[in-house]
């Protein structure tokens, strides 16, 4: 491990990284890795995710390719050196920001989307510059094998690598050092990434986990809610970072929304659901027992077969949910929707306050004022109002948590910043020692106020008022010198 970050380090030292070209020509080729392998990818995804290739590429390959698109049309704004305002004191000199690659950056990806989780990150880092080491998830087997197998066919090889593995070859991985981490997974696992980051003080980006709620507004069209809830919660058989947890409403309403969800699924994925092709199955095992244990001593409404060969666990709905059960306790990430009852929205508030800050929060309801009230008195990583998921797919939104469910941001823009270093730059001629002198000691009462002038005025330099602003300073100059001389 540590002679692979040695040479991709080199690589990055060589420079090469950097021409927006080369960044454009490896986008490109990523791009065409895409469209050209699009049957294996999606195979591969399908395989690890019990999944049908149709919903393969729009849950996962179409986000890639707008990705990519994205950063071809936007990396040359992107990447540009961006002028900043200057006081009187600067306004003769050249001041700007110029982002500039991290290094060597490390992404380790987690199984639930386990395309979109690696290849959305490699883009914006890619996009920055950086040299990249991904890590896929060793639970989608399938999408990290193809991984491994592409990615090296079409990017330079010494400035991107994959490594496969476990916990061992993630831990080892974890020793080395990196100018940047994106870890995607759960919450356990990202305090180890952080933990071994800090012997380096390698920043981190976390894309954690936690219980998204979902309130539902007595004034609202319930229909059109359970059905986007629906389709939000069952996607991918609920393993979706951003799925709505549980639903939070007035006992009221209960009944009707176990109905109307109920008549969705049926509508969505057929009389006998197991024979959908739309509707996944849990990942392993391991996870598919978690999800059972979840379901005792609960009051199932809706749902609740499982099949332990073929990890098959029914759309469930949970109805007069006990706030203190285990379901409430911990991510759900499987196809089981609890309802809690609230009295009103203000219950609803101070329940979603009395729990760690989730990744994504929603809710319905015809009132905006009241949407933007639950926004402004909570927080969570991300909101869609009237809808569940959608965030995600506006790239121009940065998506991450907050608190327990993460740190950091990327998507779009969000990403190429991630991966970028924001370097300041300020860049004076060898001229105006007279103004100068003022910062110079020995220090005195009017130096001070001369340095307060020059520096508390803060103007917007704007094109006409330049050159009054430029006459100013000659004639400032030229009186400090007379002064102090
Ligand atoms: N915020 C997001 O964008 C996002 C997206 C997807 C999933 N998630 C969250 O991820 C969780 C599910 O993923 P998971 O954690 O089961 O995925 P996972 O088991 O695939 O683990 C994630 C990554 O961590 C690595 N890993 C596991 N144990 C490790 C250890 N001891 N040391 C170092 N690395 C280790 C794995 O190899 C993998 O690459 C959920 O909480 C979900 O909400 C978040
Ligand atoms: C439609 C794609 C959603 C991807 C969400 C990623 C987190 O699990």
């Amino acid at each position: 491990m540590e002679r692979q970050v040695q040479r991709l380090r080199q690589a990055f030292r060589s420079g090469r990284s950097r021409p927006l070209s080369f960044r454009l020509q490896q986008l490109e080729a990523l791009r065409r890795m895409v469209q050209e392998c699009e049957k294996d990818i999606l195979a591969s995804i399908a395989a690890d995710l019990s999944k049908s290739e149709l919903n393969a590429y729009s849950h996962e390959v179409i986000t890639i390719l707008g990705e990519i698109d994205f950063m071809l049309e936007n990396l040359s704004e992107l990447a540009s050196a961006k002028p900043v305002k200057k006081n009187l004191l600067t306004m003769m000199d050249e001041a700007y920001v110029q982002p500039e690659p991290l290094g060597v950056v490390l992404i380790i990806g987690a199984w639930n989307y386990p395309f979109v989780l690696i290849m959305q990150p490699l883009v914006g880092a890619i996009a920055a510059g950086n040299a990249v080491i991904v890590k896929p998830s060793e639970l989608s087997e399938n999408t990290a094998k193809i991984l491994a197998k592409l990615l090296p066919q079409y990017l330079d090889q010494d400035l991107y690598a994959v490594v496969n593995g476990g916990v061992t070859e993630t831990t080892e991985l974890l020793k080395q050092r990196f100018d940047h981490i994106l870890y995607t997974g759960n919450t356990a696992v990202g305090k180890i990434v952080m933990e071994a980051a800090s012997k380096h003080l390698t920043p981190v980006t976390l894309e954690l986990g936690g219980k998204s709620p979902c309130y539902i507004d007595r004034n609202c069209d319930l229909d059109v809610a359970c059905r986007r809830i629906t389709w939000g919660k069952y996607m991918n058989c609920g393993q979706t970072c951003i799925a709505p947890d549980y639903i939070l409403c007035e006992a009221s309403l209960q009944d009707q929304i176990v109905q109307k969800i109920k008549d969705t699924v049926k509508d969505f994925y057929g009389e006998n659901i197991k024979e959908s092709p739309d509707y996944e199955r849990i990942i392993n095992l391991r996870h598919f027992k978690r999800l059972q244990s979840l379901l005792e001593g609960q009051k199932i409404a809706f749902g609740g077969e499982t099949d332990e060969v073929t990890r098959y666990i029914a759309p469930t709905i949970l109805t007069d949910v006990d706030p203190n059960s285990k379901v409430m306790q911990e991510e759900i990430f499987g196809p089981i929707l609890p309802i809690v009852s609230v009295k009103n929205v203000d219950e609803a508030i101070e329940f979603i306050n009395d729990r760690e800050k989730p990744l994504a929060l929603y809710v319905f309801s015809h009132n905006n004022k009241l949407i933007k009230r639950v926004i402004n008195e909570t927080s969570s990583g991300g909101v869609t109002g009237n809808d569940v998921i959608m965030h995600f797919t506006v790239n121009s939104l940065p998506f991450g948590g907050v608190g327990a469910s993460g740190m950091g941001a990327y998507h779009g823009k969000y990403s190429f910043d991630t991966f970028s270093h924001q370097r300041p730059c300020l860049l004076k001629g060898l001229t105006g020692e007279s103004v100068n002198k003022l910062r110079y000691p020995p220090n005195s009462q009017s130096k001070l106020s001369w340095a307060k002038f020059f520096l508390l005025k803060r103007l917007s330099v704007g094109k006409l008022s330049m050159l009054l602003l430029m006459a100013l300073v000659v004639v400032a100059a030229v009186t400090v010198k007379a002064y102090l001389s």
